[in-house]
């Protein structure tokens, strides 16, 4: 007999938390580390939960893989530590539960920071140590991103036929990050092989069993459920979990009507509440059927499409200008408007809008963008870093723009704190650039990041960075290249100062089918050029254009005129190669970019009336 015969028979009780339980004790760093420093204790609460009822117990490896062990300094112990583990929960174990060898989720908000390839990588390390300890069956626990425990599973799926259960985990009531609904992904990991399919961590049991009753019994797999006891609550400095056991006691034989088969707990949960669960279901008797509940259709309302094309699609059919101006650093508004008004009646397309761009304060580009669309009817686009905001203020400032009508967004991922003002600030980065746009895409879908519909789709045209200033412009490439994959429409560059450079880029880009709109800023002095030849990253400027600027060094008049001079020169080697052109603006010099707007689009009336006289 083993852990798979058992589930057809009836229902198998597992173990609670093991990380929370060590926390509350005291412990407040690697818990896996435990296995081999402080055997005793982790026997001792394996022991614990077998006494409270558990038949199944897991090894203390949550985050016993190379990725997770490295911030401890740790991640040469990956064998020693699994192996450890796996030694304990047997010798706990003594024949009276199965030992499944638990494996982690990686990847939480931050997906583009793990790559699958690291994944697989440290997935089958761990994998192979713990199969080779001798483990009764796999547990795959708190995976958040879906696109990962399929990778993990498929991989476990053909190195064992021990039994595999494998845990998604929720933010949200029913649904994946992504938007999946639950019985979906629960289906597809039995399609590839788990033999138990569940979910774990995050939800305590009220939002699990809400999850649950949207789920149908599976047909060749087991249901399981490891709730957590509560949510957290933040006191003193520490989380605490509470629930009564009799909360616990209750909800068990509710999962019971909804059919699972194996329930534990996660988070917060102790050797009590698999007691009490226990109790619940002393007579382990399983239900075979139930009543799904349907879910309720997602109602999206089809955001009002907006007659103004994109900034995309204006630069596939047409010459396109956009300018950037700087909020401003001090208060008071007047000269930026000065700027925006002159800008607009250069007749520019849109007004970009930095978001605190050098990691330096600013007045918030919404506040700045929101005034220049109602004052002046301009069109701001507005840059979003992922620096200043954690997942629930880069959420919350979308559907802020959204309400707004700010549709125009360049996804970012910012300038780090450490190169600004307030270099001890944090730089929060719960989101890469790539995650941004994924994001941004998915609220397009009418979803948030939770996957929680948002009762409407927005409308956002999402503009990305490239930076064509690296030594190797393949990569470059490379990396826009999956910013369109990620839902990128378009891109704007940072600024360039060759011609020779502008058509690298051109060549390096043509088979892509987003436009981009090269940066040019002019030069405003010779100390302009030389800060930005000697101190910006990636930045080179020519003997020729620093010989110019050096030659009218201390004449504010000559300086404009030869920086105007160059950044026309640009203009001419970009003018028939790319339709977009993003001026920026240097220190609220708009004077220089409206002088630019009026430039292109002279050139523009005289190309066009080229092509009349010519045919
Ligand atoms: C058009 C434009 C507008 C900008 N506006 C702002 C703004 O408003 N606020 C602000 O703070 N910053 C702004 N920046 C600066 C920007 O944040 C940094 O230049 C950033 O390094 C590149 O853009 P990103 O944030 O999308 O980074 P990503 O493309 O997401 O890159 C993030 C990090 O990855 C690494 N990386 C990037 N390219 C490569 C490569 N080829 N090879 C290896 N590693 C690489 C770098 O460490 C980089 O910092 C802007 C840049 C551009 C081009
Ligand atoms: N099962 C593991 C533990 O209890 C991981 C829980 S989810 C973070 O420590
Ligand atoms: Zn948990």
């Amino acid at each position: 007999m083993g852990l798979l015969d058992d589930l057809k028979e009836r229902i198998v009780i597992a173990d609670g938390a093991m990380g929370t339980l060590l926390y509350a004790h005291g412990i407040d760093r690697c818990f896996e580390e435990l296995n081999v420093t402080k055997p005793e204790e982790i026997v001792h609460i394996h022991e614990a939960y077998i006494e409270s009822g558990a038949e199944v117990i897991q090894t203390n490896t949550y985050g016993a893989n190379y990725v997770k062990l490295a911030r401890y300094g740790l991640q040469d112990d990956v064998k020693k530590i699994n192996e450890a583990a796996v030694g304990l929960a047997k010798r706990a174990a003594k024949g009276r539960a199965y030992v499944l060898g638990t494996i982690g989720g990686l990847r939480s908000t931050n997906k583009s920071a793990i790559s699958l390839e690291e994944v697989k990588r440290t997935f089958r390390e761990q994998l192979y140590v713990l199969l080779n300890e001798g483990v009764d069956g796999l547990l795959l626990e708190t995976y958040y991103d879906f696109e990962e425990l399929q990778t993990v599973l498929s991989i476990a799926r053909k190195e064992t036929t021990l039994p595999i259960i494998a845990h998604v985990t929720l933010h949200d009531i029913g649904v994946l990050q992504h938007g999946m609904p639950l019985a979906e992904a629960l289906t597809e990991l039995e399609r590839l092989g788990a033999d138990v399919v569940g979910l774990n961590c995050h939800l305590g049991p009220y939002h699990m069993l809400r999850s649950l009753e949207e789920v149908p019994i599976p047909t060749r797999a087991f249901l399981s459920v490891y709730p957590n006891a509560s949510l957290p609550q933040y006191r003193d400095g520490r989380f605490i979990y509470e629930t009564s056991e009799q909360y616990f006691e209750e909800t068990a034989r509710a999962f019971r009507e909804q059919g699972v088969r194996l329930i534990g707990g996660c988070c917060g949960t102790t050797p009590k509440h698999i007691a009490a669960i226990a109790r619940a279901l002393s007579d382990r008797t399983p239900v075979y059927k139930k009543e799904v509940k349907q879910r309720h259709p997602i109602v999206v309302q089809e955001e009002k499409q907006t007659t103004a094309p994109s900034l995309a699609d204006i630069a596939r059919t047409r010459r396109s200008i956009i300018v950037e101006l700087d909020p401003p650093k001090k208060l008071g508004l007047t000269t930026f408007l000065e700027g925006a008004k002159a800008l607009k009646e250069a007749n520019i397309d849109a007004l970009t809008l930095a978001d605190n761009s050098l990691a330096t304060p600013r007045i918030s580009n919404v506040a700045v963008g929101t005034i220049v669309k109602q004052q002046l009817g301009m069109r701001p686009l507005i840059h979003i870093t992922c620096r200043d905001r954690n997942l629930i203020g880069l959420q919350s400032h979308l559907m802020g723009l959204h309400t707004l009508g700010m549709t125009d967004v360049l996804a970012l991922t910012g300038d780090p704190s450490k190169v600004g003002d307030f270099p001890g600030a944090t730089s929060v980065y719960d989101l890469s650039s790539f995650d941004l746009i994924s994001l941004i895409r998915q609220f397009n879908e009418g979803l948030s990041y939770s996957g929680k519909p948002l009762g409407q789709k927005t409308n956002f045209s999402i503009a990305a960075a490239f930076n064509p200033n690296v030594r190797h412009l393949d990569k470059a490439v490379k990396r826009i290249e999956k910013k369109i994959e990620c839902g990128a429409h378009y891109f704007l560059t940072q600024p360039l100062y060759s011609e020779k450079q502008i058509e690298d880029v051109y060549e390096a880009t043509k088979h892509l089918p987003t436009p981009i709109y090269i940066g040019i800023m002019p030069l405003t002095s010779a100390r302009n050029a030389d800060f930005l030849h000697h101190e910006v990253p990636g930045i080179t400027l020519s003997d020729d254009i620093r010989n110019r600027m050096a030659m009218c060094a201390n004449d504010r008049v000559q300086s404009t005129k030869e920086g105007l001079a160059i950044a026309k020169a640009l203009i001419d080697a970009a003018f028939d190669l790319f339709q977009g052109i993003y001026l920026i603006t240097p220190f609220l010099r708009y004077d220089m970019t409206v002088e630019l707007v009026r430039y292109i689009h002279e050139k523009e009336r005289l190309a066009k009336e080229r092509t009349v006289y010519y045919g």
